[in-house]
């Protein structure tokens, strides 16, 4: 067992060292494009399943409650969270709809819309980030894997070089936790 622990833990450590050469240009790509939106008097909107879930509610709240620093609150609505909004729109126009339709209600020009997806190909997703495209909001995924049909569609990809869901969902715990970090330093130090 502490065998596999170890194996884990260098897998996490392995992927942090890949991602710090390969994915760094784009998160300062991320974290400006984030600070200025909300600079700017626009919001972050973000969405995932499962696990990804989870981890939009994370990003949400710290950008809405706080990282580090005493500032003023900044808008940022997971789309993962009203369960009478979900269970209505899944039930009247199925699972696929149930971020695009809150896009619809909710993103303005400008805004950031963000999905989470390991796979990035989860069709709700997609259908979001599609429909977001289309309102002139700037699109971003976090993904694994290939980068699915996601990468293809938004405005900024980040793909976590592993194909493995757990430590793609750590890969993009530390994005989100990098571009807060760096969101407040830019907007209030
Ligand atoms: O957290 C995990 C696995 O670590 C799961 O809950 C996982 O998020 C779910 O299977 C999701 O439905 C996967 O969707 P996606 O990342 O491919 O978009
Ligand atoms: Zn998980």
């Amino acid at each position: 067992m502490i065998e596999e622990i170890k194996a884990q833990l260098r897998s996490h450590r392995e992927l942090m060292e890949t991602m710090e050469r390969e994915l760094a240009p784009g998160i300062a790509t991320f974290a400006g494009m984030l600070a200025k939106a909300l600079g700017d008097g626009k919001k972050l909107l973000v969405m995932g399943n499962g696990g990804s879930a989870a981890d939009a509610q994370h990003f949400a709240a710290e950008i809405v409650g706080r990282f580090k620093m005493e500032r003023r609150g900044l808008p940022a609505v997971a789309l993962t969270t009203d369960t009478s909004i979900l269970t209505a729109i899944g039930n009247d126009y199925g699972f696929d709809a149930i971020f695009r339709r809150q896009v619809e209600a909710l993103a303005d020009e400008g805004d950031v819309v963000v999905g989470l997806s390991t796979s990035g190909s989860s069709k709700n997703v997609h259908e979001a980030l599609a429909l977001a495209n289309d309102r002139g909001c700037l699109t971003v995924g976090l993904l694994g894997r290939d980068g699915g049909t996601i990468k293809d569609l938004v405005d900024l990809d980040l793909t976590v070089p592993s194909s493995d869901t757990p430590r793609i969902q750590e890969g993009h715990i530390t994005i989100i936790h990098i571009v807060c970090d760096l969101v407040e330093k830019g907007l209030f130090s």
